[in-house]
């Protein structure tokens, strides 16, 4: 799959929504290079996990992986402490902060900050001065992600085109279609939430637990590699 000749970078990986110690295990055994955690949300998802247990969570994140506080704050100053609790490597912002506020969070902040944004906002270029990168997102009505949903990659794929500051692609990335968003949009990087759980023998997935196989084949298409045996 890995092809000498592409001019394409690899895109880095990050796997987001893991609730347990041995599905952070298995993302950071796929060579995911960020596991993600979620807390303080106001949406219903399976995936949102208390402050402490975040915090628990990014500590066992082993050096040269980074660990990523996703949450979605009414307040700078709510964003503050729940980094300050957690003790992540990078903050995941979602929902309604302003860019002025969101500017603000990143001068309070001693981690980098990346940015959630509607991929079908008009707007997306206001956000990326606040932002040490921008996470392109389909999101619901409250700003939040993990819709499972994609979204109009050849429009996002502009929208990049025209941005300084790295763009890292989520929304409804599957190891089916990660390969073709990412020859798409050409993204820094890609992130994946729902994409990666476990599926009952029913066919319904199970929130807040990832399959370690889905992982590893997500990781290795990100990349366009093989899966090893
Ligand atoms: O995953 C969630 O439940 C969530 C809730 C609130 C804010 C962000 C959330 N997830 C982020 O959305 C992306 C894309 O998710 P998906 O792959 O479409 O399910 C995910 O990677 C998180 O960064």
């Amino acid at each position: 799959m890995s092809d000498a000749t592409d001019d394409r970078p690899d895109a880095r990986v990050k796997v987001c929504g893991v609730t347990r110690e041995t599905d952070r295990e298995a993302v950071v055994a796929a060579g995911a290079d960020a596991v993600g955690v979620i807390s303080d949300v106001p949406v219903d998802t399976p995936r949102e996990v208390d402050a402490d247990t975040a915090g628990d969570l990014l500590a066992g994140v082993p050096p040269l992986v980074t660990g990523v506080l996703v949450t979605m704050p009414t307040t700078v100053e709510a964003a503050v402490d729940l980094a300050a609790t957690v003790e992540p490597d990078a903050v995941q912002v979602h929902g309604g902060l302003s860019p002025g506020e969101l500017g603000a969070l990143g001068h309070r902040l001693s981690q980098d900050l990346v940015v959630a944004v509607d991929a079908e906002a008009d707007d997306i270029a206001d956000y990326a001065d606040a932002a040490d990168a921008l996470l392109v997102d389909s999101v619901d009505a409250e700003g939040g992600g993990g819709t499972g949903e994609t979204h109009d990659w050849e429009r996002t794929r502009e929208v990049v085109a025209d941005l300084d500051v790295p763009v890292i692609l989520a929304g409804g990335l599957t190891p089916e279609n990660v390969a073709a968003a990412v020859e798409t949009v050409r993204p820094f990087g890609v992130d994946v939430a729902t994409g990666v759980e476990r599926v009952d023998g029913d066919g319904s997935r199970v929130g807040g637990e990832k399959d370690p196989e889905t992982v590893r084949s997500f990781v290795a298409a990100a990349r366009r590699r093989e899966v090893a045996a």
